[in-house]
């Protein structure tokens, strides 16, 4: 058995697999009126490999000019549409914090994605957490302490599971490995969404 950093939470099956296909549909709407679209590295410009769209009322952007949130999808230049009810109530269950979510992040994953070591620090208010919701394929999930190139313990992630990072391990260091292609047949296509609730103001 892993033994996590404190603050960080691991529900395996968090949603099954009849929640799984209906918060996909959710998030199917949200990608067609919100597309993917392609993050890039702030300064050099270098792609992400994951593609990205948000819902709710901010959103979570990386472009040449830096992280931030925005209340706009950066092509379309609209509002990013409005987070699905499911979500809210999934916050409500898991998060033990008051003040609803802000933003949702939708990150999909090709077999050959991944995301490297980082803390989600962009938000002004910490004391709530980020809950993370895994849907398609299986990854390679690690996590670490709040410094830099700590112990790091790493999970696998299935669909319908739930990560939280709160408290101590609000700003834990974390990351995906790799995606397991062909674990699930949830996605048609295959590959991996990950969607993170995010606080970003101070409630
Ligand atoms: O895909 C994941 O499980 C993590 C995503 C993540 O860390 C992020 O979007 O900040
Ligand atoms: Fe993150």
């Amino acid at each position: 058995m892993n033994v996590l950093p404190k603050g960080v939470r691991h529900v395996p099956s968090c949603l099954d697999p009849a929640a799984q296909k209906a918060l996909l549909e959710d998030i199917r709407a949200v990608v067609a009126e919100a597309p993917l679209f392609q993050p890039v590295m702030p300064r050099t410009g270098k792609p992400l490999s994951v593609r990205m769209t948000n819902c709710g009322s901010l959103g979570w952007v990386a472009d040449r000019n830096g992280y931030r949130y925005q209340p706009t999808h950066p092509v379309t230049g609209k509002s990013w549409p409005a987070m699905p009810e499911r979500l809210f109530s999934l916050w409500d269950e898991i998060a033990g914090h008051d003040a609803p979510p802000e933003a949702c992040l939708v990150n999909f994953y090709d077999e050959t994605a991944k995301m490297g070591m980082h803390q989600d620090k962009d938000e002004a208010d910490f004391a709530a957490p980020v809950v993370s919701i895994s849907l398609g394929d299986d990854c390679r999930f690690r996590v670490g302490e709040t410094t830099r190139g700590g112990r790091t313990t790493s999970l696998r992630l299935a669909s319908g599971d739930v990560v939280v990072l709160g408290g101590e391990g609000r700003l834990a260091y974390h990351g995906v490995d790799r995606i397991y292609p062909a674990t699930s047949a949830l996605l048609k296509n295959g590959g991996r969404l990950n969607l993170t609730l995010r606080r970003v103001t101070k409630a």
